[in-house]
């Protein structure tokens, strides 16, 4: 499903590269993890992943389809979140901010409202449809760039820290949602500091740091302890 041969990213030459000829793959049907310190890299391998940033070195396909020469095609395949804050009109409620991102998908009409209530409803955000961006809270923006991930039924959902904010309901909310996802052939890697979200893992989490992205040694089984050896 995502397949990651060679890649490189280096922002600045005088900082050196972030990761350097990273190799990894995730397997349709399966939820992985990305640990790491802050700054490790977590955000710019997603960013890279997903297209928004061309990468120094390598080779990213999605579905088969390279994100770099054809975006397009890979995007079809793609369910997103990174920065839910950066990425939606402030004044525009949350169906009207998710009926535009519908319409980038060629969803419109009655299928694209039908499937907005249905996604805003997956992450708990039914009574907020008509609320503007702008009156959210940080958890709720996070649940609505989840619903935007989720718009299309994408097969490779890429997640940057998607439970961070969130409550306990929530975050049990959204690893029914992956599971769901999973269940239906999906797969995900999505970016956390949360030792709750390795339950989730089908595959071996993979970690970066000092610019390598390598699977942690065992599936860990969730606690303080073992997250503190993962990472
Ligand atoms: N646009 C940019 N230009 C230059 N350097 C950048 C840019 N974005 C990130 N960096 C640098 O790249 C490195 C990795 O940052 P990144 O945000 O990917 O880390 P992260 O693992 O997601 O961190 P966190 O856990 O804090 O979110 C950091 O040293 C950061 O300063």
């Amino acid at each position: 499903m995502l397949s990651v041969r060679r890649v490189s990213m280096t922002y600045r030459k005088a900082s050196g590269p972030v990761f350097d000829e990273v190799d990894f793959t995730v397997p349709e049907g399966h939820l992985v993890p990305l640990l790491g310190a802050n700054g490790a890299g977590k955000t710019t391998l997603l960013r890279v992943l997903c297209g928004l940033v061309v990468p120094t070195t390598g080779t990213v396909l999605v579905a088969g389809r390279d994100v770099v020469r054809r975006p397009a095609a890979a995007r079809a395949h793609l369910g997103v979140s990174l920065y839910p804050e950066r990425s939606f009109y402030f004044r525009l409620t949350c169906a009207q901010n998710l009926r535009y991102y519908a319409s980038l998908r060629s969803l419109f009409g009655a299928r694209a409202k039908s499937e907005v209530a249905e996604v805003l409803d997956r992450v708990g955000l039914a009574e907020q449809a008509d609320t503007p961006f702008m009156r959210l809270s940080l958890g709720q923006r996070k649940r609505l760039g989840l619903a935007r991930a989720l718009l299309g039924r994408p097969s490779l959902l890429l997640l940057d820290e998607p439970t961070a904010n969130l409550d306990s309901a929530n975050v049990a909310r959204f690893h029914a949602i992956l599971a769901g996802h999973a269940a239906q052939g999906g797969s995900a890697l999505f970016s956390t500091h949360s030792e709750e979200d390795l339950a989730t893992a089908t595959e071996r989490p993979l970690r970066i740091e000092a610019g390598r992205v390598v699977p942690v040694p065992a599936l860990p089984s969730p606690g303080p302890a073992t997250l503190q050896e993962a990472r």
